[in-house]
């Protein structure tokens, strides 16, 4: 599929070739020169190094040469989609500002309503969760279809992630009740046995059959990986009794380990299936509702998410649907590059992760699981405890801010509220908190220029994505040298928006692409705006339309510079908005 490959530059006014390398034969990139702010040399230095960079990685070839920049602005009537907030805040603060880091909040009871839906997508929400622990299926339509309204009648963009159950050990309803205390020294028994709808105090369901006989005297229970602790002291049939020692809230259908002489006792449970029956059913009904992403609790291997995505294909009319993996056991993070490698996304899940191994090494892995995402180039969400404090109260604790801090600034893609936005009393509170701590590191990081030596390493598996990853890798590095106001994506799968978001680029990435479903993915990548715009084969015309759409709402002016990247042509092209 060999195609020209040509590198322009274009001087406007002098009209004069101002350099050139030579031939090419695989991709087509363009390179305008903008006299007014950049000095030729800094221009041809970027030229070299993609010209250096395709050498090494092909026999391809960097022709630059001059062309004429033939900005002729056409009025336009097709419509281009951003969502609401992105634009007001490109309008209001301009591209360096906005914000690069993702935020995920889950919806629970405090938030299922439109309003307090909305407010969340003010507050800069762009991936609604919902969590099939909690709830009915009815119920989390009405958010799905509350959402969806936002979307449509008010011009927000918010995907919505469905997270599964998973099928390890957990508590039942509390017949109701929203939390139950346990006190130290209390005795409580946790049984397998059904009660109706009035559970006896100091009862609580577990919903695993063999958990009576697992149990032994002795284990020690943990609710919410060591939130509220219990000691097994009897076995009675199928109820197990327990002694609290470390007393804490318990809240419905909490997950239970059982640890035995200092490690998690894991065998029988992890005969369990990852996609439980119930978990299928409601992995249908999300397809069936469209949901933009399905996370799978506890995956233990990359088998079951390539089994999942070939369920969804064969389900979903656009098998569009993105298989996000929780990361949260022991056997994800054995397993945890073929598992990277098969999802297209991860989810750092602290609070079973934190269940299953030693809590001071759950920052290690997160750390490391960010790393591999990245390099990987997989969006990863960072989640559970960010603001834990935040459900009761309205500011977060010092710590807790740090913890924020140290995921933006490990860049994850995203961030994630739990209880915070699910029960809290303070979703919107932990909202703003999230995005002006984001923001602030953001900056921080981008004025120290601290632009960290990750060497990405090369993923591309054919001649074609090589070179896509090439030009992103170049762009990035161009914008960065170039100082430049945005880098612009045109893309038709979102891939090459994921490259150039993979390099963490110092400006904000404008992703146009004609398909809803890809723009609302890629929500969840960093530093990605999305925009959706019927694209067509001819750049000149996809970047004059883009430019006097976008200047026509005020989201850009005459002047700033950009560089526009497309995976049609492969192709780069740096400009100043005509
Ligand atoms: N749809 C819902 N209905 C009622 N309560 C909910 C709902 N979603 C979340 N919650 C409440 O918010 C809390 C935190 O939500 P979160 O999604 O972190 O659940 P979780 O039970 O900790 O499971 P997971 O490990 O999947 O995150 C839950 O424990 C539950 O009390
Ligand atoms: C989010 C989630 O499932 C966890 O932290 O356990
Ligand atoms: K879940
Ligand atoms: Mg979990």
């Amino acid at each position: 599929m060999a195609q020209a490959l040509h590198l322009f530059v274009s001087s406007p006014s002098s009209g004069q070739t101002l350099s050139k390398l030579s031939f090419s034969r695989q991709t087509c990139s363009f390179i305008s020169y903008p006299e007014r702010r950049i000095p030729f040399s800094v221009v041809r230095r970027s030229i070299s190094a993609i010209s250096s960079d395709l050498e090494s990685s092909s026999s391809a070839r960097v022709l630059v040469s001059d062309i004429g920049q033939g900005g002729v602005l056409s009025a336009d009537s097709s419509a281009i989609e951003v969502d609401a907030v992105s634009e007001a805040e490109l309008k209001e603060n301009g591209f360096r500002s906005t914000r690069r880091t993702k935020l995920v909040c889950t919806i629970g009871p405090a938030t299922c309503g439109f309003e307090q839906l909305e407010a969340l997508a003010v507050g800069g929400m762009n991936v609604a969760r919902i969590n099939m622990c909690h709830g009915t299926r009815e119920w989390h339509r009405s958010v799905i279809q509350s959402v969806r309204r936002l979307n449509e009648e008010k011009g927000y963009a918010v995907a919505i992630m469905m997270d599964t159950e998973g099928s390890e050990i957990h508590m039942g309803d509390l017949g109701g009740a929203s939390s139950v205390k346990a006190e130290d020294g209390e005795i409580w028994t946790f049984s397998v046995r059904a009660f109706g709808s009035t559970l006896p105090e100091r009862t609580i369901n577990v919903n695993y059959g063999g958990f009576a006989e697992d149990v032994k005297v002795g284990d020690e229970l943990l609710v919410d990986g060591g939130m509220v602790r219990f000691e097994v002291i009897e076995k009675i049939g199928p109820d197990v009794k327990c002694r609290c020692t470390d007393p804490g809230l318990l809240l419905p259908r909490a997950n239970l380990t059982f640890w035995r002489d200092g490690s998690l006792v894991r065998e029988r449970n992890a005969m369990l299936p990852t996609i439980s029956s119930k978990d299928w059913l409601d992995i249908d009904f999300g397809i069936a509702e469209g949901v933009d992403f399905i996370a799978i609790s506890f995956v233990k291997s990359a088998e079951v998410i390539n089994h999942l995505k070939s369920y969804i294909a064969a389900r979903s009319r656009d098998s569009d649907i993105a298989v996000i993996a929780k990361i949260e056991s022991i056997d994800s993070l054995k397993n945890l590059e073929e598992i990277i490698q098969a999802s297209d996304g991860a989810m750092v899940a602290r609070g079973d992760l934190g269940a299953q191994i030693p809590l001071e090494q759950v920052p290690a892995a997160q750390q490391m699981i960010v790393q591999q995402c990245r390099e990987l180039n997989k969006p990863v969400i960072v989640a559970s405890q960010l603001l834990e404090s935040m459900i009761e109260y309205p500011t977060p604790t010092r710590a807790e801010v740090a913890d924020v801090s140290e995921a933006v600034r490990q860049r994850a893609d995203a961030l994630m509220l739990s209880g915070e936005s699910a029960m809290g009393q303070f979703p919107e509170k932990a909202l703003t908190v999230l995005r002006s701590v984001s923001l602030r590191i953001e900056r921080w990081w981008r004025e120290e220029k601290r632009h960290e030596a990750m060497e990405l390493p090369d993923i591309a598996s054919s001649f074609s994505d090589s070179i896509s990853e090439e030009i992103c890798n170049s762009a990035a590095k161009m914008a960065n040298n170039l100082e430049v106001d945005a880098i612009f994506v045109y893309t038709k799968t979102g891939y090459m928006a994921s490259l150039l978001s993979r390099c963490r680029p110092d400006c904000p990435i404008f992703a146009f692409t004609a398909t809803t479903s890809v723009r609302r993915r890629l929500n969840l990548q960093w530093g990605l705006i999305p925009f959706r715009l019927g694209l067509t084969d001819d750049m000149e015309s996809n970047l004059n339309r883009t430019f006097s759409l976008l200047k026509a709402r005020g989201m850009i002016k005459s002047g700033d510079l950009v560089i526009a990247v497309s995976d049609m042509l492969q192709s780069i092209q740096v400009m100043n908005v005509p």
